[in-house]
């Protein structure tokens, strides 16, 4: 059976003292593709945010990558994103420096020394996303998709056991979205589980694939017909 990379029993997810959704168990193993959807304001965010540890998990229980989201402090968190990579809508790529800059900066903020160790990872996260001949571009230099290729890119540096994308494509046109998608489906299927935040039911029916939904507080597994 594959091995647990996600799973929360009872858990309840707050902002501030609001909770915003509650008796929420599920589990997500090894090599899945999950999809996140739900309304504008239904808190898959905010459910993203407590699994990496942006709001702390303060009702239920929560095992993410083998920490335990209670008991997870605040010095905690530098290596629980390390076993994360965490893609963005709006990419948060540093305007100020090249593509490589961009990914050396985070190689060294986690701990990385040796420089052709380095050289050699961002070449071969570059090569996965196929964007190996821009690492000399500077982020405005780039189109939308190819600046959220580059964001999967850095959120693979560390080799994460699980990947959170909350709404990678939501940025992007349709057929960008397609090849942003394509990259995805190429890293799960190297074995990488995803766990992909979105409202682009497009993509979904295009890559059909287990779909948890927020509504009305819970969260839930619905059956593709449902979506
Ligand atoms: N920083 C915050 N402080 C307080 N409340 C917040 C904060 N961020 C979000 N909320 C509230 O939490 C609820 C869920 O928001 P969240 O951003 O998680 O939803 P979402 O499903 O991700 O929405 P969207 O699809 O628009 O991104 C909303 O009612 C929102 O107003």
């Amino acid at each position: 059976m594959a091995e647990s990379i996600l799973k929360l029993t009872d858990v309840a997810v707050f902002q501030k003292e609001n909770m915003i959704l509650n008796d929420i168990s599920l589990e997500i193993k090894k090599g899945e593709f999950v999809y996140l959807i739900g309304k504008t304001g239904s808190g898959k965010s905010s459910f993203m945010k407590t699994l990496y540890g942006d709001l702390p998990l303060k009702q239920g229980q929560g095992s993410i990558v083998d920490f335990n989201l209670k008991t997870l402090q605040e010095k905690d968190i530098p290596f629980l994103r390390r076993k994360l990579g965490i893609v963005f809508q709006d990419f948060k790529l540093l305007p100020d420096r090249t593509i490589n800059n961009n990914l050396r900066f985070v190689l060294k903020a986690t701990g990385w020394i040796d420089q052709p160790k380095m050289d050699a990872k961002i070449e071969e996260v570059l090569h996965k996303v196929d964007m190996k001949t821009k690492g000399f571009k500077f982020p405005h230099e780039l189109s939308g998709g190819e600046q959220q290729r580059i964001a999967i890119a850095r959120a693979l540096l560390n080799d994460p056991e699980l990947i959170l994308a909350d709404e990678p494509t939501g940025n992007l046109d349709p057929q960008t979205s397609v090849e942003v998608m394509k990259v995805l489906q190429e890293i799960n299927k190297t074995g990488r589980t995803i766990l992909m935040a979105t409202h682009d039911y497009a993509l979904i029916l295009k890559y059909p694939s287990k779909t948890l939904k927020c509504d009305g507080s819970k969260v839930f597994e619905v059956v593709q017909k449902a979506v």
